[in-house]
């Protein structure tokens, strides 16, 4: 199966966990597009979703679903969404496609989280793929000196085929640190969370997934954590 396979076949799998009558937390990315495919065919069963980026509410609208302001949401069933990387404990990279923030802010209202992956993304060790931390611009320079100094190399993300900070949903830029082994995450969440002018780092360890359903050659395995 092609990885683009797998990404279809988790999407299709993360339906059983949408539960009727209720608002469903969508993530960003390309496995959370097949999730959205999915989510049009069974669209008259849900009251609506809350969206983790522009991106992905626009996605949500083209197929007719409704997309809620998070503020007019008080309790939402589940959140499904992707990652960069997932360990056997449900702790997650996420950020590759710059949703982070929004993906943590819809994430802690959702009473459980299934990250849906293909087996690429199970890892033993969280650091391969570059840690996403959004930043203020202005404290660009400062935060980056204060994540090299965690032992890693910040790199600013910039737009494809330009020299120019990519820019966020939310006017924020990102720093991607390359060169990181996360052997603790939750503690590196929690120190990176303390640099002021740090946004939100794409660390999800302290709330990590509940579920993840990751596509294999063999079928679509079910860890819980
Ligand atoms: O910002 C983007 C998100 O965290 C995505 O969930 C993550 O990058 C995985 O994306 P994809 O499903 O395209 O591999």
């Amino acid at each position: 199966m092609t990885q683009d396979e797998l990404k279809q076949a988790v999407a299709r799998a993360a339906i059983d966990y949408v539960v009727d009558g209720e608002i469903i937390g969508v993530g960003t990315g390309s496995t959370a597009n097949f999730f959205i495919d999915e989510l049009a065919k069974i669209k008259d069963r849900i009251k609506g979703t809350v969206a983790s980026s522009e991106a992905t509410a626009a996605r949500l609208r083209g197929h007719g679903i409704p997309v809620f302001d998070l503020n007019e949401v008080e309790s939402m069933a589940v959140y499904i969404d992707g990652a960069d990387e997932i360990t056997n404990s449900g702790a997650m990279i996420k950020g590759g496609g710059a949703a982070l923030t929004r993906e943590k802010i819809v994430a802690s209202v959702a009473k459980k989280f299934v990250c849906i992956a293909d087996g690429s993304k199970l890892v033993d060790t969280l650091g391969k793929f570059p840690l996403p931390v959004e930043v203020i611009p202005m404290a660009r320079a400062c935060v980056m000196r204060q994540l090299a100094a965690l032992g890693g190399e910040p790199r600013l993300r910039v737009k494809a085929g330009t020299q120019d900070a990519y820019i966020t949903d939310n006017g924020g830029e990102i720093i991607d640190v390359v060169g990181l082994s996360i052997t603790d995450p939750v503690a590196l969440e929690e120190q990176i969370n303390q640099i002021v002018g740090v946004i939100a780092v794409g660390l999800f360890a302290k709330a990590g997934a509940n579920v993840c359903l990751l596509g294999t050659g063999e079928g679509v395995k079910t860890l819980t954590f």
